[in-house]
């Protein structure tokens, strides 16, 4: 057989000495899973590659390509990882936690657990990650459950804690949940935990790549933050009580705002966005929201309207705008609160998109908009009563990162503030001020409040003669040959909202189509969102 051994793991082709049986009890068993990409129906699940541990005999971790019409993530192959622990038995055992079922070979009844949920598993995910780890290690681990994309394990008695991440999906090549914390930590930021190893897939030999090429990476190690809140669940407990999140949200602007300028120093920069192709793909990706999901029907016009108007205003702008690494799927839950303020965490990008669409370099606008969704989401799951409670948080948030991302651009420039067009840069001028305490005042006079937007104050008309002015005075203020401060520098105010704008819509069509398939009860929220939008 063609296999290969690195470090601590053996790769062999196909299903490697995984008995038949064992896979047919994954077709029932792998429908069911949260993090199992598609439904299931039709889909059937071929053995790619098999990964053993040379310490660890009992774990077993088939690689199963995904076959069937309509897969999301294009022409390319979707591989999920499914680590399991095969363990003799005399008898059929009670229906214990993990266990996947039974099967029988010709040495015996073999039970098969779910090695997401098994220390034997775990341990050997440790040990291909970080070298030599004493069992001991597995003191107090604990797999989390609940909503997760992958399979995240606890292991405080590792230094001074650890995290495993086990990605269900593979993504062939670097795994950004590995690179971009990798690079961060190199960078000397800590506004993520601490990277610590991965789990390398190595490919075997005899296939179409040299043998020991790195194939993907099937896990992440970093610091366990202590003490820390899940983002989402702490701004949902705000919400309940209806409590301004403000503080909260303005430190997490500020973070996002450092992480996007460390970015755009530790990894490679991208090209400068080229309108057509930008808008492009967003036109590609809410065509296939459409086509997924009906509901979203009437707002087929609207959305190409905004794209239309993305891409003259893009065109028709003066200065490009470059490209860089993000985050790819900010939302609060990707942010932990502990006592050294935010951490970010989840580098992997939206899971449902192809891997190179989801790690190429982008625009960090599309961060913001992820973020400001979150807030809404946050509002309506916490049930918020108060309408403003969204808005308001929001708001902070792009304070926080206004304020930030011009310290970091003064200091990448080692001089002053930038004076380029940045996200919040209307709350800059007088007339923005005047603009929102009118719109106020107006929105509170005529008509009830509605529950956020993000887009709220474009309603109104004074806001947009405000905008226009703060447009002309921002552009007035534009030297040429200055350093850009951010993606969105050398954009006029007009260009940088319809931008948000198309971005917000962007994130919220996938939300629609994340929610169908996983949290059809959730729909709603990211529909109203598109309601909004396109007003
Ligand atoms: N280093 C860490 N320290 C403490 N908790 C963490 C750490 N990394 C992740 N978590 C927790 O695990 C959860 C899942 O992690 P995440 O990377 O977002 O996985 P997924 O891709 O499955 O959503 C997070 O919401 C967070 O609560
Ligand atoms: O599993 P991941 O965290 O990688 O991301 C996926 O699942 C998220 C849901 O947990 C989803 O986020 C959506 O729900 C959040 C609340 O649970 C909300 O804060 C986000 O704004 C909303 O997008 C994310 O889109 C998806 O990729």
């Amino acid at each position: 057989m063609n296999q290969t051994t690195q470090a601590h793991v053996i790769v062999t082709p196909g299903a490697g000495h995984l008995p038949a049986g064992v896979l047919h009890l994954l077709d029932r068993w792998l429908p069911g899973r949260r993090w199992y990409p598609v439904p299931g129906e039709g889909v059937r699940n071929v053995p790619w590659l098999t990964v053993t541990f040379p310490h660890a005999p009992e774990v077993v971790v088939p690689l199963l390509r995904l076959e069937g019409p309509g897969l999301p993530g294009g022409d390319e192959a979707l591989v999920v990882q499914v680590p399991l622990v095969l363990t003799p038995t005399a008898e059929p055992p009670e229906d214990t936690p993990g266990l996947v079922g039974t099967v029988t070979m010709s040495s015996g009844m073999v039970e098969v657990y779910d090695g997401g949920a098994h220390p034997a598993c775990w341990l050997a995910y440790l040990r291909a990650a970080a070298g030599d780890v004493s069992e001991d290690a597995l003191d107090g681990a604990r797999a989390l459950g609940g909503e997760q994309s992958n399979t995240s394990v606890v292991v405080p008695a590792f230094g001074s804690g650890a995290m495993l991440k086990i990605l269900r999906t593979v993504a062939l090549g670097p795994h950004p949940d590995v690179t971009i914390p990798e690079a961060l930590t190199r960078a000397g930021w800590d506004g993520v935990p601490r990277f610590l190893g991965a789990v390398d897939l190595p490919a075997p030999s005899g296939g179409p790549v040299p043998a020991g090429t790195l194939l993907a990476h099937l896990g992440v190690m970093s610091a366990l933050v202590a003490d820390a809140h899940d983002g989402f669940e702490l701004a949902c407990d705000y919400a309940r009580r209806d409590e301004d999140f403000g503080e909260r949200a303005a430190e997490l602007g500020a973070v996002v705002a450092q992480l996007h300028a460390v970015l755009r120093v530790a990894l490679p920069a991208g090209q400068v966005l080229e309108p057509a192709a930008f808008v492009g793909v967003l036109r590609r990706r809410a065509a296939e929201a459409f086509a997924d999901v009906r509901e979203l029907a009437p707002y087929r016009a609207g959305a190409t309207a905004l794209f239309d108007e993305v891409r003259e205003r893009l065109a028709a702008s003066e200065r490009g705008v470059s490209l860089q690494a993000i985050h790819g799927d900010l939302h609060l839950g990707q942010a932990l609160y502990g006592r050294d303020g935010w951490k970010v965490l989840d580098f992997e990008g939206e899971p449902q998109r192809p891997v190179a669409e989801r790690t190429a370099p982008d625009l960090p606008l599309r961060d913001v908009a992820g973020m400001l969704r979150s807030f809404d989401y946050a509002a309506a799951v916490g049930g918020a009563t108060d309408p403003e409670w969204p808005e308001r948080a929001q708001l902070s948030f792009l304070e926080g990162y206004r304020e930030a991302q011009e310290r970091a651009g003064a200091e990448e420039r080692g001089t002053r503030p930038a004076r380029s067009a940045a996200v919040t840069r209307p709350e800059d001028t007088e007339g923005y001020r005047e603009a929102q305490e009118r719109a106020g005042a107006e929105e509170r006079g005529t008509r009830p409040a509605r529950s956020a937007a993000v887009t709220r104050p474009e309603d109104t008309e004074g806001y947009r003669e405000a905008q226009e002015r703060a447009g002309a005075e921002e552009r007035a203020q534009v030297h040429p040959g200055e350093a850009p401060a951010s993606d969105t520098s050398g954009l006029d105010l007009a260009t940088t909202d319809a931008l948000l704008r198309a971005l917000v819509l962007d994130k919220a069509l996938y939300e629609v189509v994340y929610e169908t398939r996983h949290r059809p009860g959730w729909a709603r929220i990211p529909l109203a969102a598109v309601a909004r939008v396109l007003g």
